[in-house]
């Protein structure tokens, strides 16, 4: 049986559900289920606290689970990422009322709200810079005007939450993250999470990528496919009028109308561009 552990709430629960829905995986229907049992694919779902997610994968008694990388990395927790899995996506910063600080290092002996305290001390060591946390559970940007801290570091999306608090960005981002599959650091891969970071695969591959299928006359061929290289090699078939090839590739989703601009400049017709509902590479 596979265990998989899922957010149960948050920005990650419903994107993380929606992806092993379309890997083929059955999900609750009612969002206070916290266990749920997929018999068809011999799979154990475990709903929780995204925060908690690595420590349950770390501590071996799940497979695998979906989490953020700045949660994993804050954690502490010996899991590692098995797979990025392209949603969620958020920068972490520091920020605080306009003209506290213009780095990292004008933060020295200041106090710093987050709720992230595990990103943040490592940040600040990496950047021999000694402040006081103060560990908060969220709705860290109000900690500013209550004047419990001087700045803070919290997860930043849009920046409309900074924007309302009357808080500016300062300092280089101290990372990226994304929502990742997560295992116990070091475990060794099994078949049921082989077949599950396939099918992962194949949902990221089939959202990033669609099929672009033209008519190219065959002296053109070579330098069509030249810009839809595809991701091994495009399939070039004959057409039944002589003289004419038929051209079959992937191609990046949001590169799709620059590229059928580009074939249309070199000569091919007919450019058609379909979904992937499901593939496996
Ligand atoms: N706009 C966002 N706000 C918060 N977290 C986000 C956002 N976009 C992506 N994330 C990611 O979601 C994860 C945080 O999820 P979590 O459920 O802990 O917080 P949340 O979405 O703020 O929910 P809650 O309201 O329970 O705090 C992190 O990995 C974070 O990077
Ligand atoms: O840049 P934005 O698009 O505004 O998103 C970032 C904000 O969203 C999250 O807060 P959330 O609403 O989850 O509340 P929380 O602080 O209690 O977690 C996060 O902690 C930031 O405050
Ligand atoms: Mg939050």
């Amino acid at each position: 049986m596979l265990r998989i552990a899922l957010p149960n709430k948050g920005s990650l629960a419903e994107p993380a559900s929606q992806m092993l829905t379309e890997a083929g995986y059955r999900q609750r229907t009612d969002s206070r289920e916290l266990v749920m049992l997929d018999a068809d694919n011999d799979t154990e779902f475990f709903f929780l606290r995204p925060r908690d997610i690595a420590v349950y994968v770390g501590s071996g008694r799940l497979d695998v689970g979906i989490t953020g990388e700045d949660l994993l990395l804050d954690s502490g927790a010996p899991a590692e990422t098995v797979l990025q899995l392209g949603f969620g996506e958020s920068t972490f910063r520091f920020a605080g009322l306009p003209d506290t600080a213009g780095s990292v290092h004008d933060l020295a002996g200041k106090r710093i709200a987050t709720a992230y305290p595990g990103v943040v001390s490592s940040y600040l060591a990496a950047q021999g810079v000694s402040a006081e946390l103060i560990r908060l559970d969220g709705a860290v940007e109000t900690a500013v005007r209550l004047e419990v801290a001087d700045a803070i570091a919290d997860v930043v999306s849009t920046g409309t939450t900074l924007r309302n608090a009357g808080l500016e960005i300062f300092g280089e981002p101290l990372l990226t993250s994304q929502a990742v599959l997560v295992r116990r650091a070091g475990a060794e891969p099994t078949p049921k999470v082989e077949q599950l970071v396939r099918r992962l695969q194949g949902v990221i591959i089939a959202r990033r990528y669609v099929l672009m299928d033209y008519d190219i006359p065959d002296e053109l061929v070579e330098k069509a496919v030249a810009i839809t290289p595809g991701i091994e090699s495009p399939t070039v078939a004959p057409l039944h009028e002589r003289g004419w090839s038929a051209v079959r590739s992937m191609v990046l989703r949001k590169q799709t109308n620059r590229i059928m601009d580009e074939l249309w400049d070199v000569g091919a017709r007919a450019i058609f561009v379909t979904d992937i509902h499901a593939c496996r590479l």
